[in-house]
């Protein structure tokens, strides 16, 4: 039995607010990418028409990256077809490159992600390239989905520090930022890939990026590896960023990150922007059973803080 507690926080000191707060919800993709048994295709078609219910409004449905890299994602065409398309919830996919951007098409996507990263060594691992190359790669991509009116977003992993690299300069996230953004990404989501960050290191790197990218076309990606993803999201919201990724029952982690962990659990991320008085349209409630679903099929207990204090899982 799942009893939410309405709390209801002074928002006096949220002044710098957002008002609303779109999230991301990146579970069905990065949530289960790394999983290494593999889910039945009707279970991720299944979480995913409960996260349309639960009102969430864009929803990464999956990615059509190499099933020789990533094999969990193989069945990325039967998602993408499966799944019930609610009217004004974006699906968007990941697409590592031309040849992942043509089956996404095929398959009836109408938005797609790149993805690049601000460490020459975790691109190389992540996606066998060079940063250059991956910007090639992405800019293929950008002319065939424009010339197609598909919106592409854009991700940074590795923002806060890299797996195989150590510290990253906010100056290179706010080039490689820049370039993404000027080839034509409608909005750029920076990666805490490795969930090391702190607020201080976000806050510097977020200023960096700020002078290149307008603020309304950011997103944040927090990992909560040391619990941090809950802090470094509030200080990003006080800069002004609107946009919000998150995983339901904080499941997540690139396959390829060394050290990688869960997202920032959704229902965590809900339950903080009620207590702010932002708004989501996300019905926490179905939030949490679409937790409950997902971590029964994969016999887990769920890493959010709300649903473990709402649900005896
Ligand atoms: C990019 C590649 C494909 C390069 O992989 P490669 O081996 O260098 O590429 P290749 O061109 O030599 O191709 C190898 C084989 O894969 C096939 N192939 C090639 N491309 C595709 C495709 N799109 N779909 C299906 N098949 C594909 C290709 O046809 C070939 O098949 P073969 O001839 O051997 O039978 C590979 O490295 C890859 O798929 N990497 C993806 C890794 C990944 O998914 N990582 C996780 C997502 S990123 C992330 O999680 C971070 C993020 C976004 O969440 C933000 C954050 O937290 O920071």
């Amino acid at each position: 039995m799942m009893q939410i507690l309405q709390t209801k926080v002074s928002t006096s000191s949220g002044g710098t607010f957002p008002k609303r707060v779109k999230i991301v919800e990146v579970c069905p993709r990065d949530g289960l990418q790394n999983e290494k048994n593999i889910i039945p295709t009707p279970t991720k078609i299944k979480l995913i028409d409960m996260l349309s219910e639960a009102g969430l409004p864009v929803i990464e449905a999956t990615s059509f990256v190499s099933p020789k890299w990533v094999p969990q994602m193989a069945d990325h065409a039967e998602v993408l077809k499966g799944i019930r398309k609610f009217p004004g919830i974006n699906y968007p996919v990941l697409t590592p490159n031309f040849k992942g951007y043509q089956a996404a098409v095929a398959a009836g996507a109408k938005e797609v992600a790149i993805f690049g990263a601000v460490s020459e060594l975790f691109t190389r691992k992540n996606i066998n390239c060079s940063i250059d190359e991956s910007l090639q790669q992405s800019y293929e991509i950008l002319k065939a989905a424009q010339a197609a009116s598909i919106p592409v977003r854009g991700y940074i992993s590795c923002v806060l520090g890299c797996p195989y690299e150590g510290k990253i300069s906010p100056a290179k996230v706010a080039e490689v930022a820049k370039k993404l953004y000027s080839m034509g990404c409608y909005e750029i989501s920076l990666g805490d890939t490795i969930g090391v960050g702190t607020p201080g290191i976000m806050r510097d790197m977020l200023s960096a990026v700020m002078h290149e990218v307008p603020v309304a076309a950011l997103a944040v990606h927090c990992h909560d590896t040391y619990g941090q993803a809950l802090a470094n999201t509030l200080m990003a919201l006080q800069m002004g960023v609107s946009v919000v990724d998150s995983s339901v029952a904080g499941l997540g982690g690139c396959p390829y990150a060394q050290g990688a962990s869960g997202n920032l659990a959704t229902e965590d991320l809900v339950y903080m922007l009620t207590g702010l008085g932002i708004h989501t349209g996300v019905n926490l409630q179905k939030l949490l059973e679409a937790g409950a679903f997902i971590c029964q099929a994969l016999n887990r207990k769920t890493s959010s803080k709300v649903a473990q204090a709402t649900c005896k899982l």
